[in-house]
């Protein structure tokens, strides 16, 4: 691939943009704010304006609904020869560019399946795709070309493709990122009016369940209401389970000793089947990983901290599978947690209290493994207590 168009320079197309230009891509960059495709032009993300002849490819990293009319804008302009869109949801879009008129033949459906909850090109990031899934949803018209350049596109940024169809896509990101942002905002929202004094207890655990409640309400107004079906049905199931934990608690406040005991029965059973949930996504968005445990470690707030940290693990040749850092903004201190082998972090730990590091007492796991419930992205928390890649 030598050149490419984003149309749409917000997260999405200025991240990809800035992945293809570090791999020597020449890209051309527009949005409908000329504001936008200028910052992001300033990043290194490209060059605005159209190219001087239709480029290999152009993606439309534009909201789920727009994505039908701009192709039909862009192919008549001859932007690229081929194209494929970023959408949070493929089958509104894909319905879409048929009944604008667009030539389907040289348009792939796309969905990374990485972002954050803030938008702009200012919250771009050239790694954000790494080692993502990338959704590829070909219709029935695609050719085979255009589903080569967007396999090539995907591989540029560093993600992995899965193809998938645009119902059964929607469907899966329903339960995996659409439902999840509601309960995300439903909890949040509980937040709004409590008094100062119960805010300032918030600790890690209600920040991790409703970051992503911080989305753009536009563009995830704009999502929910493309899969508004599907999202729906997660949430009745959701909310079955909802009434049924509050007449168990209901239970467990009362009186009746046979009530009582089915209520700690189906707490138990909402809490198991939610660790059997988390199980079933854990570790390095590829494969479940049920064995690591946690090796926690203060460091202090002075630059480099990490950096040094790390350089002692890899000195000592310790295996990192994931990490987070815990880094509440003012504080002069942060956490982070190393995840290891069982067998291999007890040792761990000591070689690093030898080399000066604070370490937190680790429980003994080289006998029989028991399933870690932690894992997932490399992650730091940033000044404003923000989760990024690490
Ligand atoms: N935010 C995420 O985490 C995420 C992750 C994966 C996919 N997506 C999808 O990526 C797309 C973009 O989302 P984002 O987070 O980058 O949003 P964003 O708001 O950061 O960027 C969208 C950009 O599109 C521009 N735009 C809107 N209409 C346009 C039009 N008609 N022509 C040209 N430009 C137009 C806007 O001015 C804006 O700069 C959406 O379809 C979204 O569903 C988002
Ligand atoms: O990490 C986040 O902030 C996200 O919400 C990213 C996320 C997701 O749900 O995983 C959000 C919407 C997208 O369409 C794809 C990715």
């Amino acid at each position: 691939m030598r050149t490419a168009a984003v149309v749409g320079t917000g997260l999405i197309g200025t991240s990809i943009a800035l992945a293809l230009t570090r791999h020597g891509v020449t890209v051309y960059l527009a949005d409908a704010d000329v504001s936008a495709a200028r910052t992001a032009a300033a990043l290194g993300a490209g060059l605005v304006g159209g190219p001087p002849v239709p480029a290999d490819i152009a993606v439309l990293a534009v909201p789920p609904a727009r994505v039908g009319a701009v192709l039909a804008e862009q192919q008549r302009r001859r932007l690229a020869r081929c194209y494929t869109d970023v959408a949070s949801v493929k089958g509104g879009p894909e319905r879409e560019v048929a009944a604008a008129g667009a030539d389907a033949a040289v348009f792939i459906g796309g969905h990374p399946m990485a972002g954050r909850e803030r938008s702009g090109p200012l919250a771009a990031c050239a790694t954000l795709f790494e080692e993502r899934t990338w959704v590829l949803s070909p219709s029935a018209h695609t050719g085979r070309d255009t589903l080569n350049r967007a396999l090539e596109l995907v591989a540029l940024c560093g993600a992995v493709p899965v193809l998938m169809d645009s119902e059964a896509h929607d469907r899966a990101v329903a339960v995996v990122s659409h439902a999840p942002h509601v309960v995300a905002a439903l909890m949040a929202a509980r937040l709004q009016h409590l008094s100062p004094d119960a805010v300032r207890l918030a600790g890690q655990g209600v920040r991790d369940v409703t970051r992503i409640a911080d989305g753009d309400v536009r563009l995830w107004s704009d999502i929910l209401e493309s899969n508004a079906t599907a999202v729906a049905d997660v949430l009745e199931e959701v909310a079955g389970d909802l009434i049924g934990t509050v007449a168990a608690l209901r239970a467990l406040a009362g009186e009746d000793t046979g009530a009582r005991a089915g209520g700690t029965a189906r707490l138990a059973d909402l809490l198991t089947r939610g660790l059997a949930g988390r199980g079933a996504i854990a570790g390095k968005h590829k494969t479940p990983d049920l064995t690591c445990v946690p090796v926690r470690i203060r460091i202090g707030d002075q630059p480099g901290e990490l950096a040094r940290l790390l350089g002692t693990a890899s000195e000592l040749g310790i295996n990192i599978e994931d990490m987070s850092i815990d880094h509440t903004p003012d504080k002069p201190s942060g956490l982070v947690e190393l995840m290891v082998s069982p067998t291999a972090a007890l040792g761990m730990a000591q070689r690093l209290k030898d080399c000066g590091w604070r370490v937190q007492r680790v429980a003994d796991h080289s006998g029989p493994r028991t399933p870690s419930r932690r894992t997932g992205t490399a992650t730091r928390r940033d000044r404003t207590g923000a989760r990024t890649a690490a």
